[in-house]
């Protein structure tokens, strides 16, 4: 709550609001009904310049004017008993308002002492009293004693009580949480005057300590209500920082301390506000660069995220962008910038799931920060705006401007069009009704449905291809995300890997890694959870371990006396990712860990985003005790990726990365396998889960559904494709209604809603169609759930995992039946391998050559070497036959 309230007339009120505007940032200005509407303009510039003004009516005025000052941004209007009754009735909050009840305090104080209960209807209003109508009854300060107790007490601080009279100061601790009315020219920001009366007073009437060395908690936040940090306040540093509008404080050790003085951090002070029970006065400051905390940071508790962030190093590069930069092309291109706003402005408004719209919204908030950069609008007045539009009562029909209707119209139509064209004529009744509802559980919900088109053999190719497109992947824009995470993580080891889990997964670690043998408290399981993972561990490793023999080394003899060989190594030092964003997921630690153990490799390293209290889930911890790991480290995402391929103080450097994960996990491993400095590679691009189920008339629905279901859980970003063979529109329908009432049982519902939404069931009349649409989709999981499903198999061209038949759930591979689930999603399926053993191993050739063999081809050798022009190879081989004298 404010201190004090200065009070002024129209022609003081810009005066007023200067003086006040670093410490108490609030005016009552009074006014009578004619002078509302020249008033507005100044009321308008004043607010926009952070101080609040409040209007007390003299005089009468039209419930019209009396809007138009709340439109204008008039924080509370001061009017009398009627006049609130007529206000409230055309709809103004009563929050907004405060009663005058000078002229009849006396019959106000005993009228709600007889009866307080006709209070409730006024609960938020205010009160107002000058001094002139108590005198009448009785003492100022038994008036706002009795005020404060009967009508401030029941409002828990909602409701105050402005009273006016200078004299209240001395007497202001009597009858809090009363706030007094101060004429204007008796208030000064200095500590004493000829006749003034010091703010700073004000503020320090209103505190208490309970601390021995007497002094005052304060909290220090900037425009945005960013916390800076905690210090102390005493009279004296109160009395400076009112004087000087900047922040001072007091230093428990060092005295009087005005920040920023040696270090040039210093601060404007913007307002001062005091707490409910004044045991704590707030700094509302603007802070210069490089920040308040002592470290360099912008706050005590590390670097400013989000919208500050963003905006502190979009002016730190407007002054020093590289040339050639995008934003340094951003900045010096305005056509680029407005295209760059509306693109993404269109973009934000085709988003559909959850994940789509928070990550546009972000895209359309970075482009309109750039603009307010550039031209030197801050973000904090955006703010002001927002909270001085939020004061608005009069509100407006808000429809869109024609142009834009016409172009809306237009979008709808296009997306109509494209929609019935790949549905063709042929698309079934009642198949493609996707804002249809059912009831369950006895309430109505939309249909949680995917979308049905209908494939025959008029389908043209570019309609087939929109049909099997998976959700948008960003991936330039991704990768501009995780480059500067990467070179940080690259640059700055373990400080950054620290520094990046705790702005990531909200952890701050004191150490980035565990070292085995890690302490059995870290890796305590149920036992059925234990037997689970033995069983799928045991299965798991008997299907990798038959995938190498080790001891068998490949010997050809291509030409008589020409021995060639090959033999197998595991990779010395292997990073295993192991999500752990939305799921936690200690099957993809078996599924990496066991063939990086039957492999052989040396040094097994895990990673995965710790828990918000720093651990581990036990049973990757469990998991990675059981293959051997060395060590795991407890990051996910970009830096993750980044630490296992650079390696950091903690952190050991790995030659190969495998692993699934999001975007950004997905993104790094692409950018440091490409970084010759890494000198790592990667397994394949393994993304979101996605599966594509071929069903036909004898599939179970409930199956059917269950399998789509189990990979829609996964993420958002997942996507599930049924390919449904000659299915009569019943069949069909029931797999449908499966799908929603199985979904609604899931724990994960939003996310499968966000899958669905961009899942689709593609009907076809034949295997052939079916399994050609397959193998151009290529999915990470394929799954037949046909009649003699198996004799679909030699037709598979290209799926991660295929499973087979009505007893084959997809979950089945995810955990125990032996094969990996680390599979090539996202169409990679056509030219990556999942994880297998020979992820882990790598191939080295050897040949043998006797004096026969290199007679034999030797000539072919040197005949090869002098096309090409290379006679040092050619050379190379003529020495020897010459010493054969075989030349
Ligand atoms: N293809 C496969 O074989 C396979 C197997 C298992 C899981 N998956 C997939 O793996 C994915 C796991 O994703 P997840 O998110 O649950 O876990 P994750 O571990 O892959 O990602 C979490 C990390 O992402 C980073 N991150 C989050 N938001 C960020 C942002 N805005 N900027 C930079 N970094 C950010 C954080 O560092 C966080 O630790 C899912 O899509 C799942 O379908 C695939
Ligand atoms: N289905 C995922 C592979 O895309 C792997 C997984 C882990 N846990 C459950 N499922």
């Amino acid at each position: 709550m404010f201190p004090v309230l200065p009070v002024t007339s129209v022609s003081g009120l810009i005066e007023t609001a200067d003086v006040v505007s670093g410490s108490v940032g609030r005016v009552l200005v009074s006014l009578s009904g004619d002078q509302i509407k020249d008033t507005l303009p100044i009321v308008r510039s004043v607010s926009e310049k952070f101080v609040d003004i409040s209007v007390l009516l003299t005089g009468d005025a039209s419930t019209d004017e009396l809007i138009s000052l709340l439109d204008a941004g008039v924080e509370y209007l001061v009017v009398s008993e009627p006049v609130v009754a007529d206000l409230i009735e055309s709809g103004v909050p009563g929050s907004r308002l405060v009663i005058n009840i000078s002229e009849k305090a006396g019959e106000f104080l005993e009228s709600i002492a007889s009866d307080s209960s006709q209070l409730d209807s006024n609960l938020n209003i205010g009160f107002y009293i000058g001094s002139f109508g108590i005198s009448k009854h009785q003492s100022l300060v038994a008036a706002g004693q009795a005020i404060a107790k009967t009508v401030l007490a029941t409002t828990g601080g909602a409701r105050f009580l402005l009273v006016s009279d200078p004299s209240f100061v001395s007497s202001s601790n009597a009858i809090a949480p009363a706030i007094p009315v101060v004429e204007a020219h008796y208030l000064s920001t200095e500590t004493t005057g000829n006749g003034t009366l010091s703010i700073a007073s004000f503020i320090t009437n209103r505190l208490v300590s309970d601390r021995v060395d007497g002094l005052y908690t304060t909290l220090v936040v900037d425009a945005y209500d960013n916390s800076l940090g905690l210090v102390y306040s005493s009279e004296e540093s109160i009395s400076e920082a009112v004087r000087t509008g900047k922040g001072v404080y007091q230093s428990r050790k060092r005295g009087l301390w005005y920040k920023g003085q040696t270090s040039g951090a210093e601060q404007t002070l913007l307002r001062i506000d005091v707490d409910c029970d004044g045991d704590c006065v707030k700094f509302v400051v603007d802070q210069t660069a490089p920040g308040f905390c002592h470290n360099n940071t912008s706050t005590c508790f590390g670097q400013y995220s989000g919208i500050s962030a963003l905006e502190q190093t979009l002016i730190s590069r407007k002054k020093n962008a590289p040339e050639g930069s995008y934003t340094a092309r951003l900045f010096n291109d305005s056509k680029l910038l407005t295209a760059k706003i509306m693109e993404e402005a269109e973009e934000l408004c085709d988003a559909k799931t959850a994940n789509e719209i928070s990550w546009e919204a972000a895209d359309l908030i970075y482009f309109a920060m750039t603009k307010l950069v550039q031209e030197g609008v801050s973000w904090n007045s955006v703010q002001r705006n927002l909270d001085l539009k939020s004061r608005k009562i009069s509100r407006r029909k808000g429809d869109a401007k024609r142009k834009w209707q016409a172009k809306l119209e237009e979008k709808e139509q296009d997306a109509n069009k494209s929609r019935d064209d790949a549905r063709q004529d042929k698309k079934p009744k009642n198949a493609d009704q996707t804002s249809s509802t059912v009831t369950t559980n006895g309430t109505e919900q939309p249909q949680i449905k995917m979308n049905v088109v209908t494939v025959t053999p008029e389908t043209s190719e570019t309609e087939i291809a929109k049909v099997l497109t998976r959700p948008l992947q960003k991936s330039a824009d991704i990768m501009k995300l995780v480059t500067p995470i990467i070179n940080n993580v690259r640059d700055n080891g373990d400080k950054a890997l620290i520094e990046l889990t705790e702005k990531f997964d909200r952890v701050k670690l004191q150490s980035p890694v565990l070292y085995a043998p890690f302490p059995e408290n870290l890796m305590q399981i149920s036992e059925e959870v234990k037997a689970a993972i033995d069983l799928s561990i045991s299965n798991i490793e008997k299907f990798h371990a038959a995938q190498i023999n080790k001891d068998e080394v490949l010997h050809v003899e291509t030409a008589p006396g020409v021995i060639c060989s090959r033999f197998s190594r595991a990779i010395e030092s292997v990073g295993l990712y192991v999500p752990g964003g939305t799921a936690v997921l200690p099957s993809t630690a078996m599924m990496l860990g066991i063939p990086a153990k039957v492999a052989g490799c040396k040094n097994i390293i895990l990673a995965s985003p710790p828990r918000s209290d720093g651990t581990l889930t036990p049973e990757v911890v469990y998991v990675a005790h059981k293959v051997g790991a060395k060590a795991i480290l407890l990051a996910g995402g970009a830096q993750a990726v980044a630490a296992l391929a650079y390696g950091t103080e903690s952190v050991p450097k790995v030659d190969k990365i495998m692993g699934p994960g999001n975007q950004f996990v997905t993104a790094a491993k692409m950018f440091v396998q490409n970084d010759t400095s890494a000198q790592v590679s990667i397994d394949m691009p393994a993304g979101p889960s996605e599966v594509l189920v071929i069903a036909d008339g004898t599939s179970n629905p409930a199956f059917v559904a269950s399998d789509l279901l189990s990979q829609a859980e996964h993420g958002v970003d997942s996507q599930v494709i049924l390919i449904a063979i000659s299915m009569t529109d019943d069949q069909l329908a029931a797999v449908e209604t499966e799908v929603h009432e199985q979904a609604m049982r899931l724990p994960r519902v939003d996310i499968v809603r966000g899958s669905i939404a961009h899942s689709t069931t593609i009907r076809v009349d034949s295997i052939e169609r079916a399994m050609q649409l397959s193998n151009q989709y290529g999915p990470e999981h394929l799954i037949l759930q046909v009649h003699e499903a198996s004799r679909l198999l030699p037709l598979v061209e290209h799926a991660g995992s295929v499973f087979v038949g009505a007893w084959s759930p997809e979950s089945c591979g995810d955990y125990s039946s032996g094969t990996n689930h680390t599979l090539p999603t996202y169409g990679y399926a056509k030219m990556y391998s999942g994880v297998n053993t020979d992820t882990f191993m790598k191939h080295i050739t050897s040949q043998e050559l006797t004096e026969q063999g290199l007679k034999n081809i030797g000539p072919a050798v040197m005949a090869l070497a002098a096309t090409e022009g290379l006679d040092g190879h050619r050379n190379a081989v003529k020495v020897r036959l010459e010493s054969l004298g075989a030349l």
